[in-house]
């Protein structure tokens, strides 16, 4: 063999492999995204990505793989190649060939190992791109309009989104990538390993018939029945990976409930309730998983006798032909070399089944996703306009979501000092008005004018984010000192790097340890972050920033906090409910919004904070719009009028007056 010769050659084909493989993979993915359900849901959730409008780099760095997929084929062809070259050397004892073949073997193996870490960092890079952009794109919807809330109101709900977005898009960026390139490589190496079989197969006599080329159609026959059989015996692994994923995301958010509700199932000693409910999903995800051994057992089990057979199939093949010296030893080596290359090409599509089905199962589950907050999107929104300092409400008529009127034909104006209380039985529709008003209900007609941006809403729980009080206390406002890159947060993103550039972290279990305790925002941190007088230095900020929220607390009589502003923490579960809504007063007066809603937002305090609370937001806040939601008559006094629901399902109301205290 010409070695030179064999590389301007190598040249050729990668030029004429490039070009044909380009044409036929556009055509067949256009092909299989207008004729297959999976190739639609596919180009659906990629086609963004890969325009050329929003960037040309997708398209060209799949080009380049596109390139390094067919250098790794002609590399296996030139292994081939050299495999015969070397054997032949050492059959006709011609050592200075063999030395040849081993210097030959350097170049092709330094060229093959560096083509290896080049595709391993291309592929990655495009991978870890594609997930960014994709989970960009589906949190954004999924945080637009409020899908997130209001995809609950969907006919079938959307099971799961956490592991959606989470774990489904790593998966789908990844194995679009390895199934596509792996489909490509099979097919062009089973294109090229044809061509060599082609010249190495004698005739094949089989029952008396002499079939010439044989070894080819035998190799081809081979795996198209063995891959009809995998087929058939994997088919069910579709449905049992779908339920995989399905049963251990369940088990996962009762395990999570378990931690959320933690109290009120402690209180209840609900663990004997809360143990069965997680055992019987746990059991679901155990039967299911010895389901998938027994299935794979089968699968593999064939799989495996296939690829076994297959080792000396070749050689019993072509013995006949090398003992009558037909054929050299390394022509022998290259036939087997050929057919289990072949082999393992036209399995491809056999041992990736499995995979395909998971690839199936996720865009199963991101279709239905995309569904789903398209649905929630387009779920009809109330006719909410802003103009000026005022809320009205006109004609408006709520429902449930079965159609039962709750409010009908409702006319109100609210205005700055006239605080309005909204009374009615349980269940008559006082919180629903309010979902209302946000613009979160969809089931309402009329017009209702609100502050644009400018309204709060407090609900008896107060929601309290994770991070220090302080967050807690502007939310949803942020900080001026970003404190999303808080000084931990920088040490453990530049030790991650570290980590990944030139060296292990040295303990790995005080790293992880430092994670989980670490706090979000420490005095000392605030302090640093200060004096180093870093771009985007606040401290004169900071400063009346910490007066401020510290003298708030003091305010609304939790000025015990006050010197654990920074301290990162649970502060859902370590405040009373009382003091959380007393720190959502908080919250309501440093943030001086237009209007403001409380929906029992002071349900656990007692009657003297009600009155103390109230009081600091006629002070404080004369301008603000103020509706109430509430039972207790300590609240009349605070409103000049009461909006009151009947709640007898013809969606009457009635307004009345009463003497606001001041
Ligand atoms: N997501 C929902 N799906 C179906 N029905 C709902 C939903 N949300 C509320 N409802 C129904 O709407 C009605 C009004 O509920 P709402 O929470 O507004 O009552 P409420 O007057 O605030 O009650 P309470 O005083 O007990 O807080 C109830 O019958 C409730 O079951």
């Amino acid at each position: 063999m010409n070695w030179t010769e064999a590389l301007i050659e190598s040249g050729i084909w990668l030029i004429q492999a490039y070009s044909i493989t380009l044409v036929v993979v556009t055509f067949c993915i256009g092909l299989l995204a207008r004729r297959t359900v999976w190739g639609r849901q596919f180009w659906a959730l990629a086609a963004g990505y890969f325009s050329p409008r929003r960037s040309w780099k997708p398209l060209a760095t799949l080009a380049l793989i596109l390139f390094l997929t067919l250098c790794a084929v002609r590399l296996e062809v030139l292994f081939s190649n050299w495999y015969n070259t070397m054997y032949t050397a050492l059959q006709d004892l011609d050592e200075s060939g063999f030395w040849g073949a081993m210097l030959l073997f350097a170049i092709l193996a330094t060229i093959h190992v560096l083509r290896s870490l080049f595709d391993f960092y291309v592929q990655n890079a495009f991978t870890i791109r594609w997930r960014v952009w994709l989970n960009e794109k589906l949190l954004g919807n999924w945080l637009d309009k409020q899908a997130y809330y209001r995809s609950q109101y969907l006919d079938t709900p959307v099971d799961n989104p956490d592991q959606r977005i989470q774990q489904d898009i790593t998966t789908f960026a990844e194995m679009s990538l390895s199934l596509c390139m792996g489909v490509i490589n099979a097919l062009v190496s089973t294109f090229a390993f044809t061509l060599i079989l082609w010249g190495l197969s004698g005739p094949l006599s089989i029952f008396g018939v002499e079939i010439p080329r044989g070894m080819v159609f035998l190799v081809f026959a081979y795996v198209l029945i063995a891959t009809v059989f995998a087929i058939k015996i994997g088919r069910p692994l579709i449905l049992l990976n779908f339920l995989n994923e399905r049963f251990n995301a369940d088990y996962r958010y009762a395990l999570v409930r378990l931690r959320e509700y933690a109290e009120s199932i402690a209180f209840y000693a609900g663990e004997k309730v809360e143990g069965a409910i997680l055992r019987s999903r746990f059991a679901n995800v155990i039967n299911n998983a010895w389901a998938i051994v027994y299935r794979s057992l089968k699968f593999l089990g064939f799989n495996f006798s296939v690829s076994q057979a297959a080792v000396v199939f070749p050689f019993i093949i072509q013995a006949q032909r090398f003992f009558s010296k037909q054929i050299s030893l390394g022509d022998l080596m290259q036939t087997a070399q050929a057919f289990g290359r072949l082999q393992d090409n036209l399995s491809f599509f056999r041992n990736a089944y499995d995979d395909f089905a998971t690839y199936r199962a996720t865009l199963d589950r991101l279709t239905g996703f995309t569904k789903a907050i398209g649905d929630a999107r387009a779920l009809p929104e109330p006719e909410v306009l802003a103009e000026g300092p005022r809320i009205a409400l006109q004609r408006l008529t709520v429902r449930t979501p079965s159609g039962t009127p709750l409010l009908k034909d409702l006319d109100l104006e609210v205005l700055p000092g006239e605080p309005l209380l909204i009374r009615g039985p349980s269940g008559s529709g006082k919180t629903t008005l309010l979902r209302a008003i946000a613009g979160l209900w969809p089931y309402c007609e009329g017009r209702i004018i609100r502050p644009e941006h400018e309204a709060l809403f407090l609900s008896q729980k107060p929601y309290l984010p994770l991070g220090s009080l302080r967050e807690a206390l502007y939310y949803p406002q942020r900080l001026p000192d970003d404190t999303s890159h808080t000084p931990a947060d920088i040490q453990h993103q530049e030790q991650a790097a570290l980590a990944s550039t030139h060296r292990v972290p040295s303990n790995l279990d005080d790293l992880i340890s430092g994670v989980q305790a670490r706090p979000r925002l420490s005095q000392q941190s605030n302090a640093t972050l200060s004096n180093q007088g870093q771009p985007g230095n606040h401290d004169d900020e900071s400063v009346t920033l910490d007066g401020r929220a510290a003298d708030m607390l003091r305010l609304v009589q939790l000025g015990h906090l006050a010197d654990r502003l920074d301290q990162a923490a649970d502060w859902g579960r370590i405040l009373s409910l009382g003091e959380q809504q007393r720190l959502a007063f908080g919250r309501l007066l440093l943030a001086r919004p237009d209007a403001v809603f409380l929906d029992e937002a002071t349900s656990a305090m007692d009657e003297g904070l009600e009155d103390a609370m109230y009081r600091l937001v006629h002070e404080h806040l004369p301008d603000t719009i103020l509706l109430s939601v509430g039972h207790r008559s300590t609240l009349f006094a605070h409103h000049s009028r009461q909006l009151i629901l009947k709640g007898d399902e013809t969606g009457t109301w009635e307004i009345t007056e009463t003497d606001l205290l001041r």
